[in-house]
Parts: C-alpha cells; structure tokens; sequence
C-alpha cells in the first residue's frame, strides 16, 4: 500500500543506506504517526530518481495491509512538479501548513520568512552536502520548515556527529518561546520547532478555542513577529506577518465604509458619555467599566473601555481584530451588535447596541422584575439566548466557542429579547471563565470545546428555573456555599422538580408545568460532568421550543 511520498534525487548510490536512516528517521519524527510499534519493520524505503528535482523524492511502502494511517487531516502538498501529494498531517506540520497556505494566499512568495530557519537550513544543507550527500536541498521549498525540524531530530537520533548550527534555529524558537511565556506563561515546548510549533498552536487554542484555520496564526505570527522585534530587535524578515497588521486595518476599514459600522474618535466618546462620567456606568466586568452613552446622531450605544495591559498588549490586539472579524460579520438578532471601535493611542473602546433592559442576572438576582415573574417568560427568554449560542457553534468550521455563558452576559432589549453578550472577550484578556458557570472538564482536563458553552448555559437555565445564583449561601445560619446544580440537580433527577422553582414566578399552569419540566431536565443534562453527555446547543433550541411551544397552548 502507498503511503507517503517524500521527494529526492541523486543520491549517490553508495550512501544510499545513511540517506534511507536519516531520512526514515526524519520522517518519523516529522510525522508522528501512531504507527504500530514494529511499523518501521514493515517499511522501506525506496529512493526514485528524477533528473529535474533535486531534493528528496523517496516513496515508502509499506507490504502490510495492517498499516494505515490515522489521519486527523490530510493535507495535500503541490511539488514543483504539481504531482498532488497526500501527506498525514499532525498538528505541527498543519500548522506549517496553515502559515504557508495563508502567505501564499497573500500572493507573496513561498518564502516563509523567517531568515534564521533558513540559515539553519543552509546549515544542514551544507552538512549534508560535506558528507556527499550533495543535491540541493531546495530550502525555499514550502514544507522546509517542517523539514528542518525532522532533519534536526534525525541528525541527533542517529548521532552522527558533527556541530549543524542548529543553534540559530533553536535560539529563534527561544527567544519566541521566552517572550510569549512573558507575555501569557506557560511552557511552550520549545526545543524542537516542531514541539514549538505545536506549543504555539496549543497556546493559541486554549486562548480562543478550536481549530484555529489560517487566520488566528497568521495574525499570531504577526504579534510574535512584532513582540520578537522588541525582544531581540533586527528585522524577521516576514512580510506575512505584517502583512496581517494591514489585513486588521482592511478589517477596519472595510467596516468603516459599512454605515452600520463606524470608527469613532475618543472625542465623540467623550462626548457621548459626559466624559465617561461615573453617572453614565451601567456596569463593571472584569475586563472594564461599561458606560451608556448617547451619540450626535441620537443613538444610545453601551462604550467598553479595554484596560489596557501592556504585557498583554499583543494578545489583546489579536483577541480585538478576532472579535472585530467576526462582529463586523453577518448581524444576528440573538446577539449585541457592535456598532463601532475607537482605537486611539492606547485607547481601545468597543461601542455597541444599548440593551435598555439590561442583564438578565440583574433581573434574576438584584431588581426581581414583574416582567420575568412569568415561566413563558423565562422560557422565551432561554429559548432567545440558546439561539445566540447556537449560531455561534454552528457559524461555520471552525466552531466559534463563546467561553463565558452567563447570566450577565445575556442581555434584554427594549423589547425584552435576550441576546448573548460579550462574546471575544475572552480573547481580549485570557480568563479561566466566571465561578460557578465553569465546565469541570475543562476546569480539570484543560480541554475547551462547545460543550463548555452547553455547561454555562445549564447552570442559566437553572439559574432561571430556581432564581438563585450559580453560588449562593444555603442553610437556616446562610453560612454554607451550595452550587446550583447541587441544589436542583437530586430534586430534577428525582422527579421532584416542582420543589426547587423560584417561589417568585408562581406555581405553573398545566401546560407551563411541562414546559418546566422539560426545561428542567434540559439543564440537567446540559450540566453533565462529561461533555460528551451534553446535548448540543442544536438539541437545546429544540428542547426550548417545544418547551415553549407547550407553555403557548396554556
Ligand atoms: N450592550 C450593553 N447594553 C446595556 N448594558 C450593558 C451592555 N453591555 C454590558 N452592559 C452592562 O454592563 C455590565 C458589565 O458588563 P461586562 O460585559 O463588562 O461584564 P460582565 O458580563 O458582568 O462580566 P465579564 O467581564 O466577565 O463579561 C453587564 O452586566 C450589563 O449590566
């Protein structure tokens, strides 16, 4: 069975058995295979000669029909022959890929940029030249980078010797390593550029979630390019990278033709908030006072004013052009709306539609609203925001995770519709999530994925269903702290769900009395310790529509 091509030529034939080694080895620790452990038994290589290509053409068989890969991607390389070639892809070498595809998109050249990765190359080229392998070992070609790393590792895998200055690319990776770990901690595995690779692109995932495509790495390129420029100085070499920066500016600029969409100055903010005047706060979150404001044109708008950090500055910038993306996309109406930007010096300022009715934790738990003393209500209301939630996890591949589903992020307009709030946040300054509404999955494996939204939405509805906060003091003295699924969960389970409704609404009719119950198992599911055992938020709208659709007949 064929299973990967590699590329080569002209090799003399007496080193025939070192290029196989090197080269085996090399690809093995450039894609990590999942292979069975005798699989290298069951492989050969045999080295195919073309008189054009100089660098590594080498197809490898494999004469078991046990070896297959797992292939979480397949990627597809053009060779300078455009033979279309099927390579498994990790998530190191797809990430290569994803920053090769989207420079090359960019219209530039193959080259990738980074002149310190190619002076490695040339280091192992001429090593390899000095030990008669010779040929050329096309350093511009796309997948150098990944072949750099897998050379690397062959090199030191079968102790050949000798000094490759591998240095230069190990000290890059380093320096990256060092100043995104001062900038957002943690250890990003930086020894081999594969590990780094895959460092970087854990790093990102768990700051905004999911497969992250082309763009978010592309953009962090941009912010390592430009924090590495601090750091070390020089110049990278890596027009991509700020090729991205004018890629935010189009953003920007696109929207600011979008008479729906405005770029403001701080003196219009000013103005329109009395100068941010503590009479015009409506609230405080974590990341910053929020203010009502007022604009010439009459609209009423809510102002947010990013704290800026300066350690997290070039994080804040990619969260802010992420959140900018994809809020100056398609306009939901279960969704605040952004209705402009001001960046100004260090300013940073996101202006959005007014919710008159402010957030639904503050009818729960501060103002007990009449309007929310109705179980059609808080149906409605639930059904709303599930819908909000909905189109973010099914906006497209990638799925967008929101990451701090809560009360006081879905918020009510003048008309009492419910619409998530807040969403990019969470790229904007990294969070753990708000207490109480975290998914213990994720609190415990580190693992975020849409049903981490699913759990924050449970402990909503649950919120609505009793009335009281994800953590609240429970007992005769007030002195114990209870979570909400602990409170409701055994009552829910049991069937016995009429005890723990929020005495505040009333006991519900007939019909409102199912309703109830099927929101109420409804949360329960969604708060499943295993995210597997969540519904998706799709079977949530369902649930909440019949659900509501049962309480109308009342
Ligand atoms: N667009 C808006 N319209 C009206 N009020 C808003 C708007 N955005 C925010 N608010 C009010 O400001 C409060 C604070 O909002 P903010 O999003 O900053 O913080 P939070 O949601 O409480 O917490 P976090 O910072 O974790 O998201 C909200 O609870 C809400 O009352």
């Amino acid at each position: 069975m064929k299973c990967l091509y590699i590329i080569s030529t002209s090799l003399p034939h007496q080193i025939h058995a070192l290029t196989e080694k090197l080269l085996v080895s090399a690809i093995f620790s450039f894609y990590p295979l999942n292979l069975p452990k005798d699989s290298a038994k069951l492989i050969q290589c045999s080295l195919q000669l073309h008189s054009k290509i100089h660098f590594l053409l080498l197809s490898i068989y494999s004469f078991t029909e046990k070896f297959q890969y797992i292939s979480p991607h397949h990627i597809h390389f053009h060779t300078f022959l455009d033979t279309e070639i099927s390579i498994m892809a990790n998530s190191a070498s797809g990430f290569t890929w994803a920053v090769d595809s989207a420079i090359r998109s960019c219209g530039t050249t193959p080259n990738l940029g980074a002149s310190r990765v190619h002076s490695f190359t040339s280091a192992v080229e001429n090593a390899l030249s000095s030990i008669n392998i010779g040929g050329d070992l096309s350093a511009s070609h796309s997948f150098v980078h990944g072949f750099a790393s897998g050379v690397d590792r062959a090199i030191s895998s079968i102790v050949i010797g000798g000094d490759f200055e591998a240095t230069s690319v190990h000290g890059f990776t380093w320096e990256v390593d060092n100043a995104i770990r001062s900038t957002i901690g943690g250890y990003l595995g930086a020894d081999p550029v594969h590990g780094f690779h895959s460092g970087v692109d854990n790093a990102i995932r768990s700051t905004t979630g999911g497969y992250l495509g082309a763009d978010p790495v592309h953009g962090f390129d941009s912010v390592v390019d430009n924090e590495i420029h601090s750091v070390i100085g020089g110049d990278l070499e890596a027009p991509p990278m700020h090729g991205f920066a004018s890629g935010v500016d189009n953003v920007m600029s696109d929207a600011t033709g979008d008479k729906d969409f405005q770029l403001f100055t701080l003196a219009e903010l000013v103005k329109a908030t009395n100068n941010f005047s503590f009479d015009n706060m409506i609230g405080v979150g974590n990341f910053g006072g929020v203010h009502r404001g007022k604009l010439v044109d009459g609209r009423e708008v809510a102002i947010k004013r990013v704290e800026t950090d300066p350690k997290m500055k070039w994080l804040q910038e990619v969260g802010l052009a992420y959140l900018f993306t994809f809020l100056s996309g398609p306009h939901h109406e279960h969704f605040v709306g952004l209705v402009g930007f001001c960046k100004e010096k260090d300013e940073r300022l996101l202006v959005y539609e007014y919710m008159r009715n402010g957030s639904l934790y503050d009818h729960l738990h501060h103002k007990g609203s009449s309007v929310l003393n109705s179980w059609r209500m808080r149906i409605k209301i639930a059904l709303d925001a599930s819908r909000g939630i909905e189109y973010l996890h099914g906006y497209e591949f990638p799925h967008i995770i929101h990451r701090n589903i809560k009360s006081s992020n879905i918020l009510l307009d003048a008309t009492w519709t419910a619409r998530v709030a807040d969403f990019g946040w969470t790229f904007v300054k990294k969070t753990t999530g708000t207490a109480g509404y975290v998914d213990p999955e994720y609190h415990d494996l580190n693992v975020l994925t849409v049903k981490s939204d699913v759990y924050g939405f449970g402990i909503v509805l649950l919120e609505l269903l009793t009335g009281k906060r994800p953590i609240f003091n429970h007992g005769e003295d007030g002195g114990t702290l209870l979570s909400v699924v602990d409170f409701a969960g055994p009552d829910i389970l049991a069937r016995e769900w009429m005890k723990i409704l929020d005495p505040s609404v009333g006991p519900p009719n007939v019909n409102e009395a199912k309703a109830v119950e099927l929101m109420a198992y409804t949360a329960i599911k969604c708060v499943n310790l295993k995210g597997k055992d969540r519904p998706t938020m799709l079977d949530v709208v369902n649930n909440l529509s019949r659900a509501l659709a049962i309480c109308e007949k009342s």
